[in-house]
């Protein structure tokens, strides 16, 4: 595999058997250097199981890894040394304070002692330091355990559903950590998520995973950047024709009156509000509202699947 555009971390059409389970059938990620990258699936989609790969967890039936541009399966060791991860529900010890936690992970991986206070300012948790962790909030023990996997300052970190089970505030504090460490630390974050809405507040790139597949692989704002039209008229027929005219195909659904339809050019309204007007066509109403992830996914799927 060459990784040409100096990706942080590619995966060449991955492939992963449970038995005679199908779980990955061709998964070929691309992350850039710097970026959030939102790996979006439903549970059992795959997510977890390519992550696993990823971190040299199980091994692939078929295809390649290549992170930070070496071969995961030749420089695994290397490789490893350089990735933070969250993957299954973290592991503290809930009779120690978070700073001791944490200590033990410093001491474990022989790392300057600094480091401990400064990935407690990066979670915030510097006040509450020497509470017990039987005592921490669910948020608290999320974010402790992102600090344990940023205390050795990764080039890359993995995180599998860290916002699983918390409350609102609880994933705003996380969705701003996640958004900060690119930014400020020089941090690549690969991010999985079965909740669109939350993925597009954090994520630059996305990679939607349906039954083991990759079905889209690209920038948020492409994903999500035609508009969806809503349009009422007294005649529905002709409308649809007309608005057929300009949007090519791309007209979703038709119900009573209301036709409803994408459309990349928001100035496209004006030429075909005109045009019904000219076809003696009553115009109640056009408005657009910007496609939520939860419509993407039922354009790319064809199911209601989240
Ligand atoms: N060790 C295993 N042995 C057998 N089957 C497994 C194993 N791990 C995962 N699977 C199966 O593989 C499929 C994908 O699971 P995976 O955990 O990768 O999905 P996911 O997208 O991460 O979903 P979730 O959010 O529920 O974890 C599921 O059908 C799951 O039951």
């Amino acid at each position: 595999m060459t990784n040409e555009t100096n990706y942080i971390l590619a995966t060449d059409h991955l492939a992963k058997k449970f038995g005679k389970q199908e779980v990955l059938h061709d998964v070929s990620l691309k992350i850039a250097p710097g970026d959030i990258y939102g790996f979006l699936g439903v549970n059992g989609a795959g997510k977890s199981t390519t992550m696993k790969l990823l971190l040299g967890l199980l091994q692939p039936d078929a295809g390649n890894i290549e992170i930070f541009g070496q071969a995961l399966n030749t420089n695994r060791n290397e490789i490893l040394k350089q990735i933070g991860a969250l993957i299954e529900e973290p592991s503290f010890y809930p009779n120690l304070t978070g700073a001791e936690n944490l200590n033990l992970i410093k001491n474990l991986l022989e790392l300057p002692a600094k480091n401990v206070d400064k990935v407690l300012k990066i979670v915030s948790l510097e006040n509450a330091k020497d509470k017990l962790v039987q005592n921490y909030s669910l948020g608290m023990k999320q974010r402790l355990a992102i600090a344990m996997a940023l205390i050795k300052f990764p080039k890359l970190l993995i995180l599998d559903e860290p916002t699983n089970g918390l409350d609102p505030e609880g994933m705003h504090q996380m969705r701003e950590l996640i958004k900060s460490l690119p930014t400020k630390y020089g941090i690549t974050v690969l991010i999985s998520s079965h909740l669109l809405s939350e993925m597009s507040q954090m994520a630059h790139t996305v990679g939607i995973i349906k039954d083991g597949n990759l079905i889209y692989q690209g920038s948020m704002d492409s994903l999500t950047g035609k508009q969806k039209y809503f349009l009422k008229t007294d005649n529905k027929v002709i409308a649809k024709q007309i608005v057929a005219k300009y949007t090519g195909t791309d007209i979703l659904e038709s119900q009573s009156h209301v036709l409803t339809f994408n459309l990349g050019d928001p100035q496209l309204t004006a030429s075909i509000i005109k045009a019904l007007v000219n076809a003696g066509v009553s115009v109640y109403s056009l408005y657009g509202k910007k496609k939520s992830l939860e419509d993407v996914f039922l354009d790319l799927t064809g199911s209601a699947d989240r």
